[in-house]
């Protein structure tokens, strides 16, 4: 049977316009408009303009000290913010770093199926696009309670601030394999055949830039994918320019309001962090005009993104952002996030390690094993890579575990192994075994074992949607104390958005701030920083309400 709906590109998707290097319907939101609010706030503290909404919020924190006598001394403490946001969602552009790869080619093809709400047979029927996964555009927020029944009034995440929407954001990108995505796409072996069918025609248009290869950062086994190449076998500001104009030609050619940029690219080993090298902004710009050689082309990447203005997030373990790079986006005020998309066993792990300490019970061990067969899983057979990753899923325990002083003394944490196997029979469907074993009443044991099929590439194209979605509105989002007066200069949040911190295994936070990995905390962070730019207060599901009668 023909797959359902038109596999004609053009007509399907309103005589959309395509751009070597990029697809988009060319009809997304054309330059930035001013999108109205899906609801009102009724408050003083809420004012909307045509084109802003500004809000006065009042942070209210709680201050511990150590008194004299050693008793801790709490004190409630209120700050307050001015909230502007520009409702004004531009048209924008995505480029993925590793288009060609499984996330590169997944992503676009779902974009794709979504923007043109294709339909199409599968072993167990029809099957219609969607965004399951994502948390902006398949979960939702609590708004408030209905007046008269009392309910819960929940919306969609997307409709809290004006977003932009997936199915208008262009995409291109860049790889070191010049397959154009038709092919590539049948290489991650990742989408039903009748979804490719039609797509195809669309992706075969769509060919990655040349890249920046330094061979020493990735596993040799990906030499071969290496034919689609910038000159050059180390850091040079001749890269740096190149990346740079790349972004601004495909900003030029889609007619872009912004660009953001996103490594969805393999897993390079660490580098070295060298004093004199990497160590500061001015030396790692030094260090890359003398070709040194420990400047991993991610980091080349992020510091043209930072030079151009383009935000720049890391989907993959690697610390792209030596110090250097994060003091260079904050001299230039340019956003950075990442590291490593948290898409399958470590958000489980990232869960389920929240509520086993938070309900008392002493997590002793966990066993993360893992095989997968795909491109990802190869180049992380070489040890070098795979202790990149390593890190990124060891380290996602250790704030819970160090909040939890009755169950861990100091420096006592549990035993934890991971894992990770090459099998190429299973391709993208990752095969994730875990076991968590904890202690419990009086001697007794808890063993919680688990099997995860997480479909790798299926989990993480929907992060790298929220990732561009949420970073995006980061950039219309400023802030300023109340006490500074109508006259006060508004601020963007901190150059590393840690808000980031719900789709990442390893959050990236401003220098001497804490890392949080609980899932749920990282989730209501963001929900409640997005309500309070609306002047609501934050969900405490206290529901005093239902409890004061
Ligand atoms: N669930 C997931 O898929 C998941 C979760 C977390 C992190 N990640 C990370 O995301 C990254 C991509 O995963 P994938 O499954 O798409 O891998 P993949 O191997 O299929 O794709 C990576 C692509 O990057 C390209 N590439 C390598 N070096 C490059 C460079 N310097 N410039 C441009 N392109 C380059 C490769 O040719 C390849 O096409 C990996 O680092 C992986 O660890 C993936
Ligand atoms: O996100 P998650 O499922 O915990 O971790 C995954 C690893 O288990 C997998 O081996 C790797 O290939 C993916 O890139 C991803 O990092």
């Amino acid at each position: 049977m023909a797959p359902h709906a038109e596999t004609d590109a053009g007509s399907a998707n309103g005589g959309g316009h395509y751009h070597a290097n990029g697809i988009g319907n060319g009809h997304g939101n054309g330059s930035a408009s001013a999108t109205r609010p899906k609801f009102v706030v009724n408050s003083p503290n809420v004012v909307y303009t045509d084109s802003e909404i500004r809000s006065k919020y009042t942070y209210r924190t709680t201050k511990v000290t150590e008194g004299a006598d050693g008793t801790r001394v709490v004190t409630p403490v209120e700050t307050v913010y001015d909230f502007k946001v520009d409702t004004k969602v531009p048209k924008l552009g995505v480029m993925l770093v590793g288009w060609g790869g499984n996330n590169g080619t997944t992503v676009t093809a779902g974009i794709i199926a979504n923007r043109r709400g294709l339909v199409w047979e599968t072993r167990n029927g029809r099957q219609a696009a969607n965004y399951y996964g994502s948390v902006v555009m398949g979960s939702t927020l609590k708004l408030g309670t209905d007046s008269k029944t009392l309910e819960d009034v929940n919306i969609p995440f997307h409709d809290i601030l004006p977003m932009v929407h997936p199915n208008d954001i262009v995409i291109g990108g860049w790889d070191i394999n010049g397959m154009n995505l038709a092919d590539a796409m049948d290489r991650a072996k990742v989408l039903e055949p009748s979804l490719k069918a039609l797509v195809r025609k669309e992706m075969a248009a769509m060919v990655p830039l040349p890249s920046i290869y330094y061979p020493d950062f990735i596993a040799a086994n990906q030499e071969d994918r290496a034919d689609n190449l910038i000159p050059g076998s180390k850091a040079c500001l001749a890269h740096v320019e190149q990346i740079r104009k790349d972004i601004r030609d495909f900003k030029a050619a889609n007619n872009l309001d912004k660009v953001i940029v996103q490594w969805t690219a393999n897993t390079e080993r660490y580098a070295d962090i060298i004093p004199g090298v990497n160590d500061t902004a001015d030396n790692l710009l030094k260090a890359i005009e003398n070709g040194h050689e420990e400047v991993a082309p991610s980091t080349v990447f992020a510091v043209a993104c930072i030079l151009e203005g383009a935000p720049f997030i890391n989907g993959s373990p690697q610390n792209t952002f030596v110090p250097g790079a994060i003091e260079l986006a904050e001299r230039h005020g340019a956003f950075i996030g990442g590291d490593d998309f948290k898409s399958g066993q470590t958000k489980m792990k990232s869960a389920l390690v929240d509520f086993l300490i938070n309900a008392g019970l002493k997590l002793k061990s966990i066993a993360s094993y893992n095989h997968l067969g795909n491109n990802d899983g190869k180049n992380l057979s070489s040890q070098r890579q795979f202790r990149s990753k390593e890190i990124s899923k060891s380290n996602v325990v250790d704030d819970m575990v160090a909040a939890n002083t009755v169950l861990y003394g100091k420096d006592e944490h549990p035993d934890h192994v991971v894992v990770i196997k090459y099998i190429p029979a299973v391709g993208d469907s990752k095969r994730a075994l875990d076991e968590y074993f904890a202690e419990i009443f009086l001697g007794g044991h808890q063993t919680i074992s688990m099997s995860n099929i997480c479909e790798d590439s299926l989990l993480a194209s929907p992060l790298i949607i929220d990732l561009v979605v949420i970073t995006e509105l980061m950039t219309r989002i400023q802030w300023r104390l109340h006490s500074d007066g109508d006259n006060g200069k508004f601020k963007s949040f901190h150059s590393v958005l840690s808000v980031l911190s719900y789709m990442l295994k390893a959050p990236l936070t401003p220098p001497g701030t804490p890392v949080v990995n609980a899932l749920a905390k990282q989730r209501a962070a963001l929900a409640n920083i997005f309500r309070a730019c609306v002047g609501l207060e934050p969900e405490s599901d206290m529901t005093l309400e239902h409890k004061l009668l």
